[in-house]
């Protein structure tokens, strides 16, 4: 995953002030080299770095902190919060408005995933209930159009575009008009890609912004870009009025720090990632848990949110019942993996919990993942009604293993790996014991509704002994005042 590494280090060297025994000067000032080597070497632009750096140490005076004063967790706080501020421009996009029609338009670089990225959007929107449609006036690459087609039949938007008609802004404003009078409430309009030094390009898709006058301009960034992308989504927003970014391919291993100097460039917030090629490999950004993710804190709402999404929604208070009361069954594990090969992406649900997706899905070895959960649920084929709907490992005996093998015509040390990997996530989900279940629709308030028991459930292990155990969590959440203000912080609480 993009930024992976960059994340990695700066965990690292948070980890190391955090083992010293006296935080002074000295083992600020090495932190804080640490992650600032760290954001440079992930191409975050020098100056963004250097700023951060300066605010912190400013923040953070260790000499005015009377005794007594938690220093890590207010180094790391300032920390966090400097993160944030690079990615969040402090305002947030146009909001649009379903039923009222919006008109999108899309820019970017060639090859930045713009077509793909106007029918994952569309798509995003059509299932939220709004009416979207797509127009492709990109005439200068051959192939776009088709490429939009076919997207757009596949999910089912309906789409106008011309193999014949040169001018963008003609087909622009002609797919415009129509599906204005089709009553869409979002049209969606994708653009040729260019780079910085084409200037008549740049002319062209000016020229389609002024003729369509855009509610949202919207620039698409491939998270490779590097150091060149501060320059480049500066050329952009010189040229149009970018309002929005939408960072592409973070499913890649690119350092992704130029990506994200690129906000900064165009004074406009991230409003979504792009995390796959397909339809669905697409997530709406929000800064905090984005953040908190990367600095390992991990990130419950994002879970519980994606629980949502992936989980069809008649079986999500069913679900969270059953976690709430600590019974995570094979039959559970089932269904899940039925869930997740329909929707995609399971390693996107296990990264919102700390410090899991590595073990159940490595980076990069989705298709591998992919397949070892089909192989699992063929084995939990062979399995009767009261093996699957036991939480009781040990019912699990050698004759019973030794059926399904035989069941499924797979080695028995298959069967092992399967029920160990039950194991490993039954553990992972039995955090969820005890939380409280939220009412329909209110998924997000369950982060609300956690006490310090709960959420020393669900910090990392690491991170609960930095605050002093369960005795330094209770206190910490008297002095910020409410257990909202704490999920706000580790990982939970409304975004
Ligand atoms: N892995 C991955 N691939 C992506 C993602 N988004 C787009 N792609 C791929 O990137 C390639 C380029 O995407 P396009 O949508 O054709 O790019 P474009 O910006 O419209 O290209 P131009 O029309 O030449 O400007 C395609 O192969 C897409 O499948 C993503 O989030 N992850």
């Amino acid at each position: 995953m993009v930024l992976a590494e960059l994340g990695g280090s700066i965990s690292r060297a948070l980890q190391q002030m955090s083992n010293a025994t006296i935080i002074d000067e000295k083992v600020l000032n090495d932190c804080l080299n640490e992650i600032t080597r760290a954001l440079l070497q992930a191409d975050v632009q020098f100056m963004l770095v250097r700023d951060m750096k300066n605010n912190i140490k400013k923040i953070v005076n260790l000499e005015e902190l009377a005794a007594g004063h938690n220093k890590r967790r207010i180094i790391q706080e300032a920390i966090y919060n400097e993160l944030c501020k690079i990615l969040d421009p402090g305002k947030p996009s146009f909001a649009l408005k379903k039923g009222k029609t919006s008109i999108v338009m899309f820019v970017g670089l060639q090859g930045s995933g713009k077509t793909t990225t106007c029918t994952k959007y569309a798509y995003h929107h059509q299932k939220k209930g709004w009416k979207p449609a797509l127009v492709c006036a990109d005439t200068f690459r051959a192939g776009a159009f088709d490429q939009l087609k076919q997207n757009a039949t596949k999910a089912k938007i309906p789409f106008y575009g011309s193999y014949t008609e040169s001018d963008p802004v003609r087909i622009a404003v002609e797919g415009v008009e129509r599906f204005k009078q089709e009553n869409c409430d979002l049209i969606i309009v994708d653009t040729s890609g260019r780079h910085k030094q084409e200037a008549a390009l740049f002319e062209e898709m000016r020229q389609v912004s002024e003729a369509t006058k855009p509610d949202l301009v919207i620039f698409v960034m491939d998270s490779s870009i590097g150091q060149a992308a501060f320059d480049q989504a500066q050329a952009f927003k010189q040229s149009v009025a970018v309002g929005a970014v939408i960072i592409t391919k973070m499913d890649g291993h690119a350092k992704g720090g130029g990506a994200l100097s690129a906000v900064a460039a165009t004074k406009s917030p991230i409003i979504f990632i792009g995390t796959g090629e397909h339809m669905d490999e697409f997530e709406v950004f929000d800064v905090k848990p984005f953040v908190k993710r990367l600095l390992g804190f991990g990130d419950l709402s994002g879970f519980m949110d994606k629980i949502q999404e992936v989980v069809p929604m008649d079986q999500q208070p069913e679900l969270l019942q059953k976690l709430s009361e600590g019974n995570f069954t094979l039959r559970i594990m089932y269904e899940q993996f039925q869930n997740i090969l329909k929707m995609g992406p399971i390693g996107q649900v296990f990264s919102m919990l700390p410090g899991f997706s590595q073990e159940l899905m490595p980076k990069g070895r989705e298709k591998e993942s992919q397949a070892k959960i089909k192989r699992y649920m063929t084995m939990m084929d062979s399995m009767t009604n009261e093996e699957l709907d036991s939480s009781n490992p040990k019912l699990m005996n050698e004759s019973r293993v030794m059926r399904i093998a035989r069941g499924c015509g797979r080695p028995v040390r298959d069967v092992m790996e399967m029920l160990e990997e039950y194991k490993r996530l039954a553990k992972i989900w039995s955090k969820m014991k005890g939380l409280k279940i939220p009412k329909k629709g209110e998924m997000s308030a369950l982060s609300r509704n956690m006490n310090a028991q709960h959420m020393s459930k669900v910090l990392p292990p690491q991170m609960l002994k930095q605050i002093g155990g369960m005795g330094g969590l209770q206190s910490l959440m008297k002095q910020m005042g409410s257990s909202k203000d704490m999920m706000g912080m580790f990982g939970g609480g409304d975004k």
